[in-house]
């Protein structure tokens, strides 16, 4: 890493040094992935001056003094948004039977995300009554929102609760996909109440405390109305969701991202990620959405640190150092884009991307064609009784239909995958993520409610 540093690309360390000044952290590892992506000139970067233009571009987009991502659009923001460093999700639930305290809370929500997007105090200025509590608790005044985006699901017992009642007269309304609910599969462990929920929040923004400062205030808002009912923070995306960006690592330390659906694919998303009108009849109102679904799986790493090289490379069907499938026989930087050739023969004859690797069971080639938008985050919650770190990835996608597009993958994965021995699925969650806001709209979800 410190070689690829000093070789990054000109202009991208006068970006690090705005963040920098702005964010220590934010330096750091920005240097190191403008530095790779320039340096190495990898495939989907360009090379040359075209890939230290993109590298300078992406330097510039991490600038947490440059972005800022409008609440406001046709969709919302942190999906197809280049995944941010951190993340904070949040579930709630509602506590009030009353239609207008929900669309009121919706209201207030819509409000205070509006203004931290913007990087602006909730209340828009400072609370000027100094015997009353600040409307923002400040840990974010005058920071920069560093591409803040703020997300909102509704889950399926906002619909109706556990017995099947009408809460807020909105069950005729609901989803197929969330009154089917999430099916079981093999080798989980879901523990009670760190899933699911009435309402989702998804924060992501290049500086913790942004997203911290978010999820917070939207909790304190919600007081009296919704309460929290789990929270998980992540620090460091497991995916490109742009092809601006870089791969970035998960915690086995393997480039996770690569054969994503990224933002520029216009076709891909419409067809994989967003709902379309004729979806179900229901529930026109989630048009151009879309669904979220996570699974918080953690990963045994020190079990996995322990497995040679050559077996990880094989257990995940790509190269370790630069992401290449292992068709690749000699893989260099360029390689990591390849397609991946599972009729390729490896030593001895074998297939070299072995059918029950990773990439082979998960494909788009094994599941009818079908293909996620991810954007995950590495998770660390501390360490367990003996001392391994209590730590994975927290998987999150963006599908348009979950039966058809998630759940069988995640069978074949569950039932398949040699990956699956080194993980443990320990929470689920799927949410409806309606489209953005048009214009005159005061909440977040409108539609649901006309
Ligand atoms: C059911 C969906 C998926 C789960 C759950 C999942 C968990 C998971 N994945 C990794 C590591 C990697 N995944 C990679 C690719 C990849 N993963 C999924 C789906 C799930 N992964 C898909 C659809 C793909 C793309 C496959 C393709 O189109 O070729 C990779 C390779 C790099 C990449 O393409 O992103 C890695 C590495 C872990 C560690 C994990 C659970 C903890
Ligand atoms: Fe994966």
């Amino acid at each position: 890493m410190a070689e690829q540093e000093e070789r990054g690309p000109a202009g991208a360390d006068d970006a690090a040094a705005t963040a920098g000044r702005s964010r220590g952290l934010c330096r750091r590892r920005l240097v190191a992935g403008a530095g790779i992506a320039g340096a190495l000139g990898i495939a989907g970067f360009g090379g040359g001056v075209a890939g230290r233009a993109l590298a300078e571009r992406e330097a510039a987009g991490r600038d947490p003094g440059t972005l800022a991502y409008p609440f406001r659009g046709e969709t919302q923001q942190g999906i197809t948004t280049p995944a941010q460093d951190n993340m904070y999700t949040a579930a709630f639930d509602v506590s009030t039977d009353d239609v207008a305290e929900l669309k009121a809370l919706l209201t207030e929500w819509t409000t205070a995300a509006e203004q931290m997007c913007a990087g602006e105090l909730i209340g828009g200025e400072p609370s000027a009554n100094k015997q009353a509590p600040p409307r923002d608790t400040g840990e974010a005044w005058g920071y920069p929102p560093a591409g803040l985006s703020l997300t909102f699901g509704f889950g399926a017992t906002l619909f109706a609760d556990a017995g099947g009642a009408d809460r807020f007269g909105l069950r005729d309304r609901m989803p197929g996909v969330l009154a089917e609910g999430v099916p079981k599969f093999a080798n989980e462990r879901l523990q009670a109440g760190s899933g699911d929920g009435d309402l989702l929040v998804q924060a992501c923004s290049n500086d913790p405390q942004v997203c911290v400062h978010a999820i917070r205030n939207l909790t304190r808002i919600a007081f009296g109305t919704a309460r929290l009912r789990w929270g998980q923070i992540g620090y460091g995306r497991t995916s490109s969701t742009s092809a601006s960006q870089e791969t970035p690592r998960n915690l086995f330390g393997f480039k996770d991202g690569t054969a994503n659906v990224k933002a520029e694919e216009a076709e891909a998303l419409e067809e994989h990620v967003r709902v379309q009108a004729d979806d179900d009849a229901a529930a026109g109102w989630l048009t151009g959405g879309s669904y979220f679904v996570a699974r918080k799986i953690r990963m045994h790493l020190e079990v996995w640190d322990r497995v040679r090289l050559a077996q990880q490379e094989e257990v995940i069907g790509r190269d370790k150092r630069y992401g290449a499938p292992l068709s690749v026989a000699d893989p260099a930087p360029e390689d990591e884009f390849d397609a991946v050739d599972y009729d390729a023969a490896g030593e001895g004859g074998r297939p070299a991307v072995p059918a029950d690797s990773h990439v082979a069971v998960v494909s788009p080639e094994q599941n009818d064609g079908h293909r996620l938008l991810r954007r995950g985050y590495n998770y660390t919650d501390g360490n367990d009784s003996l001392g391994r770190l209590d730590a994975g990835l927290f998987f999150i996608a963006y599908v348009r239909d979950p039966r058809a597009g998630f759940y069988p993958i995640l069978q074949r994965m569950t039932q398949h995958d040699a990956l699956t021995e080194y993980l443990q699925h320990e929470a689920s969650a799927l949410f409806a993520v309606p489209p953005g806001l048009r214009e005159g709209d005061t909440m977040v979800g409108q539609r649901l409610f006309e």
